[in-house]
């Protein structure tokens, strides 16, 4: 399997909007992303399913790991992973349904106590933040850098850091223990393909 760590690249709507979907998430999968999570809230689900066919197309080729945001249904459908917020539905059914070995990623905020429990409920890793200011979620709860020298000291899972995460930050985050960096704006708010792949490379560097 994949191992869970490195850049984490999370879609974007309306970043990726007129047709940048594509050619944007393989620019970043070119630049080294190992997860990618498909993150459309939108309530189409012909066209929901048809991206996330593609994604899943482009993810096998580069050898990387899709990841269906909030949408059990759709990961199951594709017998892909998922990741799951407190309001999402149960962990535990999840794995139950997907099976043992699909990603399974859960949000835990800045509590422990989250990652305790959806640790015993079976899940891949664990997502802390929101760690800095974030253009795609400025009303996401805070948490603090030192949250993640606490988590990587007491689970053995892989955790991911998410929320205003950018090349500049980035390497304080894994320096207390993140596995991954989940990043959406600092990737893909980009002027080119050719600049996600560069962003890419640069967030895929801090981990060799
Ligand atoms: C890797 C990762 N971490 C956290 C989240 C946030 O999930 P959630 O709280 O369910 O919020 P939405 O993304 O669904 O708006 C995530 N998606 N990915
Ligand atoms: C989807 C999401 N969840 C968060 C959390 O803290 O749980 S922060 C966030 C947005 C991440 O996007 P950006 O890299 O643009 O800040
Ligand atoms: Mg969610």
């Amino acid at each position: 399997m994949n191992t869970l760590r490195g850049l984490y690249a999370i879609t974007d709507s309306q970043l990726l909007e007129g047709g940048k979907l594509l050619p944007y998430v393989e620019a970043a999968l070119q630049g080294g992303a190992r997860l990618l999570q498909y993150r459309d809230k939108s309530t189409d689900a012909a066209r929901r399913f048809d991206e996330a066919s593609a994604l899943a197309e482009l993810c096998a080729r580069h050898g990387a790991t899709l990841i269906i945001n909030d949408d059990l249904e759709l990961a199951a459908r594709l017998g892909v992973g998922l990741h799951l917020g407190q309001g999402d539905g149960s962990l535990s059914a999840a794995r139950q349904r997907l099976g043992d070995d699909p990603v399974i990623g859960a949000t835990c905020h800045a509590q422990l106590e989250l990652a305790e429990r959806a640790v015993a409920e079976g899940a891949s890793y664990i997502a802390f933040g929101r760690f800095f200011n974030s253009n795609t979620k400025p009303g996401a709860p805070a948490a603090t850098p030192e949250l993640l020298d606490q988590a990587a000291m007491r689970f053995a899972l892989p955790v991911v850091a998410i929320g205003g995460v950018t090349l500049d930050n980035a390497p304080g985050l894994i320096a207390r223990g993140a596995s991954l960096v989940a990043v959406i704006h600092a990737l893909f708010g980009a002027d080119s393909a050719a600049e996600v792949e560069r962003r890419a490379r640069a967030f895929s560097a801090l981990f060799t």
